[in-house]
């Protein structure tokens, strides 16, 4: 089974834990007593694989001291990183999020492949209050090189649920990617030792 860690990042009253449940639960909660940060655990399928998906939301608070993306970066393989469509600060904001998680992925090299980060352009039903374009959004996640979803967790269940699936499945295509580019020493490794043990098992 794959075990794949989300962290969803963003301005407060973004909607990160709104798109959260909307994904784990199916509706819409209107208020979120958000209070100290949440962890959600969900069993899901994603192209007939049962996957084990852990969410992270930081519930950002102003006063709470958000961990540094270094240890988000450590901790997550995948980031939603979402701003709401009819506050452009959130949008700002986002960018400046993508940004250092971009630059912490440099400063730390812990990856060869880079962390999944998608765009999350929130709230699309508030389009008559508009302030951020739907171009602007798609211009940043190609100068950020990230995948780009504009929608609503008020409105929309299925566009929200396929938005899941699509980072959880890129998710699950870089891990084996990475497993593929493994040196080919710890590959021959597992081998002589399944190898010896198995002989061994043979025998008994
Ligand atoms: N119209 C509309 N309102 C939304 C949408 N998503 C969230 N909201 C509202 O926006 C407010 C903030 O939503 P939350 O999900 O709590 O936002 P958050 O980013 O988790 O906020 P913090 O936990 O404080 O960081 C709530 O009043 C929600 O009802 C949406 O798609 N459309």
């Amino acid at each position: 089974m794959n075990h794949i860690k989300l962290s969803v990042l963003g301005s407060k009253g973004a909607g990160k834990s709104a798109l959260i449940v909307r994904f784990l639960t199916g509706r819409f909660i209107g208020e979120y007593a958000s209070t100290s940060e949440c962890i959600y655990n969900k069993q899901v399928t994603v192209d007939s694989k049962t996957t084990n998906v852990e969410i992270y939301d930081p519930c950002t608070q102003p006063t709470k001291q958000n961990p540094p993306l270094s240890e988000e970066l450590s901790r997550a393989d995948g980031f939603l990183v979402v701003y709401d469509i009819s506050h452009r600060s959130t949008f700002i904001f986002a960018k400046t999020l993508i940004c250092s998680l971009r630059d912490s992925q440099l400063k730390t090299c812990k990856r060869d492949t880079e962390t999944v980060v998608f765009l999350i352009g929130n709230k699309q039903d508030l389009c008559h209050v508009r302030e951020v374009a739907l171009e602007e959004g798609q211009i940043a996640a190609l100068e950020y090189r990230c995948q780009f979803f504009e929608l609503s967790a008020a409105e929309q269940c299925q566009e929200v649920a396929d938005m899941f699936t699509s980072i959880m499945r890129k998710i699950i295509h870089n891990i084996k990617m990475k497993e593929k580019q493994r040196p080919s020493g710890s590959k021959s490794m597992a081998k002589l030792i399944n190898n010896v043990f198995g002989k061994r098992r043979k025998s008994v």
